[in-house]
């Protein structure tokens, strides 16, 4: 699959069955994912794979923060049993002179290759946020250490067939450029005689 495909053919996965990379494939497809752009190679990042019975742990860890009665409990613990792998994503940034914003877009950048990866492999993915995001029972859950944070949960597994992977008709971002031009009082003037013009 070239890479424009795998661009306009994934979509986030909402339902996803077995199988789902073991540990080997999915190390594999990150030690790809982890060539995308990083100011520093600093990897400021890790994940935390958990599979079958963990998964319902980290539901159950939210239902106990929130006091939860016994059929949110219930909600819960399958809320987060919708894929057969749940990798959680962790912000990791280092102590470096790489600000932090250029590793936490490092490590988002890392994440959408892994996608596309995973994708290009015929697995599905969805990245997922909300409340377990922002839950420190979940941070705890997950050993979470010092600065490091949780940018989500990334559900993987294979997708429906049902669920097509037709090319989608990208959006016009046109809207989103501009052409810079420099304001006229500040426009360069004529070139001196004999300099080199372009590159
Ligand atoms: C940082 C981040 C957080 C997201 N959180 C959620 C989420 O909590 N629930 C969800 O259904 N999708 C979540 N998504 C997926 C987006 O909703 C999805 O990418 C968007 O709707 C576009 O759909 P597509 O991925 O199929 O193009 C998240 C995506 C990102 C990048």
């Amino acid at each position: 699959m070239d890479v424009m495909t795998a661009v306009l053919t994934r979509r986030s996965e909402h339902v996803l069955h077995a199988p789902a990379p073991d540990d080997a494939e999915f190390t594999y497809l990150l030690r790809g994912a982890s060539l995308a752009p990083d100011h520093g190679r600093l990897r400021p990042w890790r994940w935390i794979l958990l599979r079958s019975e963990e998964r319902a742990e980290l539901g159950l860890s939210i239902a106990a923060e929130t006091d939860a009665g016994a059929a949110e409990t219930e909600r819960l613990r399958n809320k987060y049993q919708r894929a057969p792998l749940s990798a959680a994503l962790v912000f990791a940034p280092r102590e470096h002179p790489v600000p932090e914003w250029e590793q936490l877009a490092a490590a988002s950048c890392m994440a959408h290759s892994l996608m596309l990866l995973l994708h290009a492999r015929d697995y599905g993915s969805i990245w997922r946020t909300g409340r377990l995001a922002t839950s420190s029972a979940v941070g705890e859950f997950l050993g979470l250490r010092g600065s490091e944070r949780l940018l989500g949960i990334l559900d993987i597994g294979t997708p429906d067939a049902a669920s097509g992977r037709s090319r989608r008709v990208p959006d016009d971002v046109s809207g989103n450029i501009t052409r810079f031009k420099v304001p006229g009082d500040r426009a360069p003037g004529p070139a001196p005689a004999g300099s080199q013009g372009g590159r």
